[in-house]
């Protein structure tokens, strides 16, 4: 993928800073916008006002947003504040009237990205249009998912690309509205250095109280920015009352973020982490070592399996190993899902090796 950087098209970005997008859920009436921005235009770090016209809802006799009359009054907030001005687009027509109106940024939200057939409307509609646009990832935790929806704008001609991680839907109860599994957009970041990776912690955690603690876990993750739920008025909001914070809560989440920088060059710091690095590549090694013997085990057991018609998987077996692996590494301060983890994936590939010998020997 061909991808600007930031900086290049926002060219009064302090290099460093985190890019913070802020401005309600929904758009309401004229006055709450523009009460909402002028607040906003006096924290320094906001450069991007948000609101949404069209909000795509779960059940139907919701309110789904004023539509197209609150255009005109997101283009007053530009011209009475500076700020850029950004909506969430779903459909062709999303795009059409606001490249008509002359929206600064277009955002294409999680259920949209879900869906190959819409993306491609929106793409389409895009072709030859210069504009930046930010892209949710999926409601469902698949990457390529992402991936996908990023690669269609980009074959459309749009470089100025963002993604939002925005969280996930797993359907279990979590003290977070949507699961954020960090390890989804890390994976992004590590594939795309290049493109810009936003944090929305307003749809991650769907509670004021929770949003600082994800801000600084995405500010320790180099993320590049923040897109948070503002309103004037939180509890009177027609949407997602309970997610948002005033402008004033804003501008103390935002100092109270300790902003880190990609590396340092002091040098006492650069010895220590190369002699620390020295030692995990021992340790990694060893841990390949470790595994490369318990697999030579594994395929032992296999054999004698084979001799005995026995299964690979041994439910009971396994049962026990977990339980008393998960104890142990309790003991010595390792988390229980990190363990719980580890030792699944080993023993996927347990099972594997043992099927796969099974199958051999039958021919
Ligand atoms: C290796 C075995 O086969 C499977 C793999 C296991 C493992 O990797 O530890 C444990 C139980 C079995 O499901 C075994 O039966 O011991």
């Amino acid at each position: 993928m061909k991808i600007e950087s930031l900086n290049a098209w926002l060219p009064n970005q302090k290099p460093g800073s985190p890019l913070v997008i802020a401005g309600p859920c929904s758009a309401e009436s004229e006055e709450q916008m523009l009460r909402t921005a002028h607040a906003l235009k006096e924290i320094s770090e906001v450069s991007v006002f948000r609101a949404g016209i069209w909000k795509p809802r779960t059940r139907p006799n919701n309110f789904e947003g004023l539509g197209e009359i609150a255009l005109p009054w997101l283009m007053e907030v530009k011209k009475q504040t500076g700020l850029k001005v950004t909506t969430e687009v779903a459909t062709a027509k999303h795009v059409e009237l606001c490249l008509k109106a002359g929206v600064d940024i277009l955002w294409i939200g999680a259920r949209t990205t879900a869906n190959p057939f819409s993306v491609q409307e929106i793409a389409d509609a895009l072709k030859g249009v210069d504009i930046p646009v930010m892209i949710k990832n999926p409601i469902n935790a698949d990457l390529q998912l992402w991936i996908g929806a990023l690669e269609r704008l980009n074959l459309a001609g749009i470089t100025k690309l963002m993604a939002i991680h925005r969280g996930f839907s797993v359907g279990e109860k979590l003290e977070f509205r949507n699961d954020p599994l960090w390890k989804i957009p890390m994976e992004l970041k590590v594939k795309f250095p290049d493109l810009p990776l936003l944090c929305d912690p307003s749809h991650i955690t769907g509670k004021r109280e929770l949003i600082q603690q994800v801000c600084q876990k995405a500010m320790d993750l180099d993320y590049n920015g923040l897109i948070i739920e503002t309103h004037p008025d939180p509890d009177k909001a027609w949407s997602d009352a309970s997610q948002q914070v005033t402008p004033s809560t804003l501008a103390s989440i935002i100092s109270s973020l300790a902003i880190k920088k990609e590396s340092s060059q002091d040098k006492s710091y650069t010895n220590q982490l190369n002699e620390l690095r020295d030692q995990i590549d021992r340790l990694d090694n060893e841990l390949l070592h470790t595994l490369k013997l318990r697999n030579d085990v594994v395929e032992k057991i296999a054999k004698a399996k084979i001799e005995q018609n026995v299964t690979a998987l041994q439910k009971g077996r396994f049962d026990q190993l977990m339980k008393q692996r998960m104890d142990a590494g309790e003991k010595l301060g390792l988390g229980q899902d990190f363990v719980k983890e580890i030792f699944d994936s080993i023993h996927e590939q347990s099972v594997q090796t043992q099927t796969n010998l099974f199958e051999k020997n039958k021919k």
